[in-house]
Order: structure tokens, then C-alpha cells, then sequence
């Protein structure tokens, strides 16, 4: 495997696993589900601190690592590394905090004893996808694992490394043999097969709408009946109104749609400006768009860095090659190759107007720096045209007006909602205080990661009744 950024760097080569690592690995962690199920809350919560401390210990080494792998820059790396923590941190918090999910119900009626207690399902597939290789390893595996069960977890195939510096790292904390197994390798050749296991009692996946509903699909057709925890895709809207501060608005908008290069489900894709402000709020982010450094993810002031692979480049290629066709490019729409560039995936931030609401380029999700601009005639146009999508992840507004903001509030469909909020408009959630998940096609559950209702998923309920 090479670096998005320089494929002339080597970042190592990996195994290509199959059905039989499958079998094995699926295997050993149904070995070992029974053993680990009896740890205490103190045991368990103890080794996700060890491993919390571990990487604090490592953060640089990890965040380098993200950034050599998966191309992004520092910043977005060091943040990868810091959800991670956060998750460790805040999920080991919660599990003591709900003493492992057991209470004392009483007696209800004399001599009759009772606890309610929720236990783990067994074997959960753990599958996730490579635009945060650490935080959503890190967050799904520790939700699966503290509460009990035991996992085989497969990375995106583009991002091994960092996964295997994870395992290492519990092994490390004190995790026994057998309570999580990599399996590295494609969706076809490892995931499907996993999923498909019958040893496999749940699957936590992060990824694409196409492939988390698929693996809704299998798990129904074969009759499973443990959760399948889907957090999907987003194609996340923004409306900027005309009492809003059209500078933060800028901000909030080129931040939430270029950061990483727009390969996060939270990136603010599409923006519904009132029309009395659209020419302004559009000059305004095509002379920051330009302004924004293009280059490698190691480089201090890279701000736009490379994308994940080919076909990303070639989506790329093709959807600005539509706006050209279809709408109006107000800047962007090149790849970028201009000195070392060449040896990477770079591309410029891109911005377009005159695309039709109901134009594909404004409703699918392209998972790279590309956003739509849109004219609206208020708050209840701009709603409307924020709902009228399958999904509903992130969504933002820009605003002064109170009652705008309540009234927004209260009528937007989706998991996450941010108003004036220049650091980005749609991206960044943190662990605990902005519990991340979706609504619509964004998500399977509507319970959300880093959040009071996350852990309880991986347990189902079990009340236990004893006469004295
Ligand atoms: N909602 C969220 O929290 C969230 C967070 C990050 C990314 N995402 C979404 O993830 C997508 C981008 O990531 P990606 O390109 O890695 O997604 P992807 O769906 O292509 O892949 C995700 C994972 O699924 C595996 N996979 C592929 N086919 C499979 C199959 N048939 N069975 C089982 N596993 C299979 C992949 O190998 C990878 O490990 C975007 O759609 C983005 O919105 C969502
Ligand atoms: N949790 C991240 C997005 C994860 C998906 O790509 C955010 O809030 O930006």
C-alpha cells in the first residue's frame, strides 16, 4: 500500500484475508465470548484506560500515522486520535457509571427477588470505513467489547495500519487472546463473509448507505436477529439567512465542506442562501476557497489534502465535468499536480451554483470537496429544500433572528443541527457533549455514538427472578 498523498511512499504491505480468516478469526472470538462475559465491570473498564493512556502516550506517532495512511492533515489527524481517546474514555465512564447495566429490582411480591440486567449478544462484526480509521475503529470495537462481547473487527481495506497499531495497543492494556480479531481485506472477500457468519450476533458498521443497508438486507434474509448498528451517509445542508453574519457563514461553509476534502459524512454539501444575499455569500467563499493550501497531509499549513484513491479522483473528475455541463463552476473543478503534487491525489476545492434542487449533483452524496449553492426566498423554502433528502445527518444555519433559529430547530430532520457555528457548519461533533448519528438512510438505529444510549445496542435485556 502507498500514501494518498506520495505513491511513491511505500506504507507497507498487508494480508488479504478470506473466508478462512474469517472462519478462524470468528472462531477464536466465540472461544473466548464466554470467559470475557465474566469479567467484572472494574476488569473491563480498567484495560479501555489502559489503552486510553497508551495512546496519549503515543498521540504524535498515531496522528503521523493516520496522516501518512489515510492523507489527512495534522489537525484532522491529531482530532482522529483525540475521538479515539474520547470514546475509550467516555464509554469506560459510562459502563461504571451504569454499574455494567444491572439493577436491583426489587421484590415484587414477598420472597420473589429480582434483578434486570442487560448481558452481551456474543460474536459482533466490527466494520468500518477509512476516513476516520482511528475514532470509528477505536469507538465501534470499544462499544462491542466493554459491554461484554467479543469481535472480529475488519478496517477499510485502505487503512490497515492504523487498525493494527490499535490491537496492539489493547494487547498491550491487557485484553485477553481471542476478544478481538483483525481480519484485514475487502468488503467482498472479508466483510460479506463476516456478516454472514453464523457465529456473528451483531454487526457495528460505519460506511455508505449502499453498503449498510446491504448488510441490514443479509442479516434479515438469514434470519439473524441481533442489531445491526449502521451509522451511513450524508448529504448535509446549510441555510444562510439574511440576517446572518455572512463572514462566519463563509467560514462555517468552507470549513465544513473542504476540510479533509470533504470525505466526511458531516460535510456541509449542500447551502441555501436567502437571494438577497447569494452574490455576496458566494464571492465571499469562492476567494476563500482559493485561498486555501493544497498539499500533503504532513505539511504544517496544508489545509486541502489528498484523496483516499483512484476512484475517489475519477468521481471527482466526473462530477465537476457535470457542473461544468449543468450548472456554473465558480471555482475549482481541477486536479492539481503542480511540483510533488503529481505523486498524490490532489484536487481543488470546488463551488457551484444554477444546479437544480432536484439535480443528482445536489442530492447524492460525493464525499469530496464539492458543495452546491442554492438561491432560497426565506427560512420555510430553505427547510423544505434541507428535508427533501433520504438523508438526515448534519445540518446547519446561519442566523440572528430568534425565532428563525427555534423555528429551524424544531422543523429540521436531522441527527445533528449547529447554528452560526463558523468553526465548521456540519463537521466536528466531540465525544459526549455532541453525540453523533442519523436520521433517515443516515443511520439504522437512532441512537447515537458517543452518547448516553450508545452501549445499551451491543446488550439485550434480561430479567432474573429467584424465590427465597
Ligand atoms: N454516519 C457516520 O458516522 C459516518 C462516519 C464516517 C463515514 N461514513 C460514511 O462512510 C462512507 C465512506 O467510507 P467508505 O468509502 O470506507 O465506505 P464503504 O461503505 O465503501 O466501506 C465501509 C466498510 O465496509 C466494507 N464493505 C464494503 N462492502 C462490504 C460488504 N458487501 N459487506 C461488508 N462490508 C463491506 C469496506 O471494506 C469498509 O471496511 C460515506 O458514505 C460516509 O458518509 C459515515
Ligand atoms: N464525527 C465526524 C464525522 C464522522 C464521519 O465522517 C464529525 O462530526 O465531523
Amino acid at each position: 500500500m502507498t500514501s494518498p498523498g506520495n505513491q511513491n511512499l511505500e506504507i507497507g504491505e498487508f494480508a488479504e484475508g478470506s473466508e478462512r480468516e474469517v472462519e478462524a478469526a470468528v472462531s477464536a472470538a466465540k472461544a473466548a465470548a464466554p470467559d470475557w462475559e465474566t469479567f467484572d465491570v472494574d476488569s473491563r473498564v480498567e484495560i479501555f484506560q489502559n489503552a486510553a493512556d497508551i495512546m496519549r502516550d503515543r498521540k504524535y506517532e498515531l496522528a503521523a500515522t493516520v496522516s501518512l495512511e489515510n492523507g489527512k492533515n495534522r489537525t484532522e489527524a491529531m482530532a482522529d486520535v483525540d475521538e479515539a481517546i474520547d470514546f475509550l474514555d467516555f464509554y469506560s465512564s459510562e459502563f461504571e457509571r451504569a454499574n455494567g447495566y444491572e439493577f436491583d429490582t426489587g421484590e415484587p411480591t414477598p420472597g420473589q427477588h429480582t434483578t434486570n440486567l442487560l448481558r452481551p449478544y456474543g460474536v459482533f462484526a466490527v466494520i468500518s470505513p477509512f476516513n476516520f480509521p482511528m475514532a470509528l475503529f477505536v469507538g465501534m470495537s470499544a462499544g462491542a467489547l466493554i459491554t461484554g462481547n467479543t469481535v472480529v473487527a475488519k478496517p477499510a481495506s485502505t487503512t490497515p495500519l492504523v487498525a493494527r497499531k490499535y490491537v496492539d495497543i489493547l494487547e498491550e492494556a491487557g485484553l485477553p487472546d481471542g476478544v478481538l480479531n483483525l481480519v484485514m481485506g475487502g468488503g467482498s472477500d472479508v466483510g460479506q463473509p463476516l456478516v454472514e457468519h453464523e457465529d456473528v450476533s451483531g454487526v457495528a458498521f460505519t460506511g455508505s448507505r449502499g453498503v449498510g443497508l446491504h448488510i441490514q438486507e443479509s442479516f434479515m434474509e438469514l434470519g439473524k436477529r441481533g442489531p445491526v448498528i449502521a451509522e451511513l451517509g450524508g448529504k448535509n445542508p446549510v441555510i444562510v439567512s439574511d440576517t446572518a453574519d455572512i463572514d462566519e457563514a463563509v467560514e462555517g461553509v468552507k470549513n465544513g465542506a473542504f476540510s479533509f476534502s470533504g470525505q466526511k459524512c458531516s460535510a456541509t454539501s449542500r447551502v441555501y442562501v436567502y437571494e438577497s444575499v447569494i452574490d455576496e455569500f458566494t464571492d465571499k467563499l469562492v476567494t476563500e476557497a482559493e485561498e486555501l493550501t493544497i498539499g500533503p497531509a504532513t505539511d504544517r499549513d496544508t489545509f486541502v489534502s489528498p484523496l483516499i484513491n483512484d476512484g475517489a479522483l475519477e468521481d471527482y473528475q466526473e462530477i465537476t465535468e457535470q457542473a461544468r455541463n449543468d450548472g456554473t463552476v465558480h471555482t475549482g473543478g481541477n486536479v492539481v499536480t503542480d511540483g510533488d503534487l503529481d505523486a498524490g491525489r490532489f484536487v481543488e476545492p470546488t463551488v457551484v451554483t444554477d444546479i437544480p434542487h432536484e439535480h443528482e449533483l445536489a442530492r447524492e452524496e460525493h464525499f469530496l470537496p464539492f458543495v452546491t449553492i442554492h438561491p432560497v426566498s426565506g427560512l420555510e423554502e430553505g427547510i423544505e429544500k434541507s428535508n427533501d433528502s433520504e438523508y438526515g445527518l448534519c445540518a446547519g444555519l446561519f442566523s440572528t433572528d430568534e425565532t428563525e433559529i427555534d423555528h429551524w430547530f424544531d422543523e429540521i430532520e436531522s441527527g445533528m443541527c449547529y447554528v452560526n457555528r463558523n468553526q465548521s457548519a456540519t463537521t466536528g461533533a466531540l465525544v459526549q457533549a455532541q453525540p453523533f448519528g442519523g436520521w433517515k438512510f443516515s443511520g439504522t438505529t437512532g441512537k447515537f455514538a458517543g452518547g448516553y444510549w450508545y452501549l445499551q445496542q451491543f446488550m439485550r435485556e434480561q430479567s432474573r427472578t429467584r424465590v427465597e
